[in-house]
């Protein structure tokens, strides 16, 4: 993004509502949902990293917000996109209700790796998400890079009798992701492997795909800067794609579908991430973009003035979010960065 394409900083912040929605489910550790909401010239848009990221990282989140707020994103392809359920890592008397909670969908994502919890754990999990779902589902896994390369071929090994689609990031590395894929190709257990951090947290996204060390990516509007920039990541890698989120509220989720809606057929591997408002105790629209029949729709939710009241962060937080905005303005705004 050059400079002169950049709103002024006044725009972003006279759009500005600052929210903090509470999660149904304790989620990465999160149990309230911090985000930016902007009100933009081409329609609702979301500004949402993680409070703990740096502003460096927080910059293509807000590049992705200004992009699907201020500019005409590419045509839609498909109006609806189905999406998987997402199992934080609860225990497995918990998993019926988080279920419930995506009424028709037929793949699963469990988190898996917690920090603090046991490989029993993990089993216990699967192994419930399968009894419930029966053997037709899909289930995929995700560690969030939680296992060392010996911890990961055990796990995995284990967990391949519940009959996996992939394993999202099991390792922190594109080497180590290499290693545990030919492992357990090695030892007859093949297990797909596919790339998240390694792509939206890499400061080459396009490293995991060009190294083989993956079999599918995963890719996000908001970390990798928007639409148009995901597209042409996705392009490049010429890995198939699941498009996912970070617990966004309708409106990050509504430019991840965006991003879904846009892709070349044949390039989705299954169903979306993008399911998550159903994690959410609240949202910004009447409409929320909760799974329907196991699909979400595509296209901009209205912000609801109600809403963003009551859900609207306290002073401090509020204030905290738009001098994060008006850094990492700065930041996109400083010549010769990408
Ligand atoms: O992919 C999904 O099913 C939902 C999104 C998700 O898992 C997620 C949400 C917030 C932060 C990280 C992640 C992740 O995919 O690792
Ligand atoms: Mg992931």
């Amino acid at each position: 993004m050059t400079h002169a394409e950049l709103p002024p900083l006044a725009a972003l912040l006279d759009a500005v509502r600052v929210v903090a929605i509470p999660t149904r489910t304790r989620f990465r550790g999160i149990t309230v949902r911090e985000a930016a909401i902007f009100d933009g010239p081409e329609g609702p848009s979301e500004f949402s990293p993680f409070t703990e990221y740096g502003d460096a990282e927080a910059a293509q989140w807000l590049a992705a917000a200004i992009d699907f707020g201020w500019r005409p994103q590419p045509a839609a392809l498909r109006d609806r996109i189905d999406v998987n359920a997402t199992v934080p890592a609860v225990g497995p008397a918990e998993v019926a209700g988080i279920l419930a909670r995506f009424p028709g969908c037929r793949t699963a994502k469990v988190k898996v790796a917690e920090r603090g919890q046991t490989l029993a754990e993990d089993v216990a999990r699967v192994r419930e998400v399968r009894a419930l779902m029966g053997p037709d589902a899909r289930i995929r896994v995700d560690a969030n890079t939680g296992w060392t390369v010996d911890e990961a071929v055990a796990a995995l090994t284990a967990l391949a009798t519940f009959d996996l689609d992939y394993a999202e990031q099991p390792c922190a590395t594109v080497p180590e992701l290499a290693a545990v894929r030919e492992r357990l190709a090695a030892a007859g257990t093949s297990v797909r492997i596919a790339a998240d951090e390694s792509v939206r947290k890499a400061s080459d996204p396009l490293a995991v795909a060009r190294a083989g060390a993956a079999d599918l990516i995963i890719v996000k509007a908001q970390p990798l800067g928007g639409v148009a920039r995901a597209l042409d990541i996705v392009r490049e890698a010429g890995l198939p794609v699941v498009v996912s989120s970070a617990l966004d509220t309708s409106v990050g989720i509504a430019m991840g579908a965006q991003l879904a809606a846009a892709l070349p057929a044949g390039m989705l591997a299954g169903a979306c991430g993008l399911g998550t408002v159903a994690l959410l105790a609240g949202d910004v629209t009447a409409a929320p973009l909760v799974p329907e029949r196991g699909s979400i729709p595509v296209g901009r939710p209205a912000l609801s003035d109600e809403l963003l009241a009551r859900y609207a962060a306290a002073p401090e937080r509020a204030t905290w979010w738009r001098e994060r905005v008006a850094r990492c303005h700065a930041l996109l705004a400083t010549p010769g960065r990408a």
